[in-house]
């Protein structure tokens, strides 16, 4: 599959965007706290525009998008400038339009048959959705020893305490979560917070 592009971050900013006008200031905000990959997702109808922003006006930032659930997301993703894409599972006609595009894909996965339907497509690098559902660090652990090539980003449920306990597993390189961008704190534009919330996560993951 279609190699991630390059960041340094370990934490994942799981983004909705409400206020596109928001995008450019809150990739700022958590650039400035040391994090360099955001997943902006296309839940609400500003997400493709905000996509679309920061990739033009943050160079810094490598962008990607979330919650791809249909194949034409891939192309309105690629034509934004987002560089990689994230989805909440996979079926063989993402697979195929993560192909199509050449745009990079984590695809969600939560059991040993959808893994390996994974693999199957090519996957070497996977989510792990709901994470806190699907057996958190326990089952993380039990994946290790049966696919000891396959790497996760544990997603859904993860949290400023806990990620460095998820970071600490050898197949976990990189964790994702909403918690560094609280909506009430992007709607009141207090980008000061959120870089302590980004600085705060890039320390404890070490
Ligand atoms: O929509 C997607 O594609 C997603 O990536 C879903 C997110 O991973 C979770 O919503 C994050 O969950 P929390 O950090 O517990 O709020």
């Amino acid at each position: 599959m279609n190699a991630l592009p390059a960041f340094k971050t370990k934490v994942m900013p799981v983004v909705v965007i409400d206020d596109a006008e928001a995008a450019v200031p809150l990739a700022e905000a958590l650039l400035a706290g040391g994090i360099d990959a955001i997943e902006i997702t296309l839940r609400t109808p500003a997400g493709i525009i905000a996509i679309e922003r920061v990739a033009k006006a943050v160079p810094g930032m490598v962008v990607g998008a979330g919650t791809l659930t249909r194949p034409e997301h891939f192309r309105h993703v690629r034509d934004a400038g987002g560089v990689f894409a994230v989805s909440p599972g996979l079926t063989p006609a993402l697979a195929q339009a993560a192909r199509f595009t050449g745009l990079p894909l984590i695809p969600g996965t939560q059991t040993a048959s959808e893994i390996i339907a994974a693999m199957e497509e090519g996957f070497g690098f996977v989510k792990l959705f709901p994470a806190n559902l699907a057996g958190g660090i326990t089952a993380l652990k039990a994946y290790g020893s049966v696919f000891g090539e396959m790497k996760f980003c544990p997603t859904g449920g993860v949290t400023a305490e806990t990620l460095a306990d998820y970071l600490a597993l050898p197949n976990v390189p990189i964790v994702g979560g909403t918690w560094l961008t609280p909506p009430a704190l992007v709607k009141a534009g207090d980008w000061a917070a959120i870089t302590a919330l980004a600085a705060a996560a890039t320390k404890a993951a070490g």
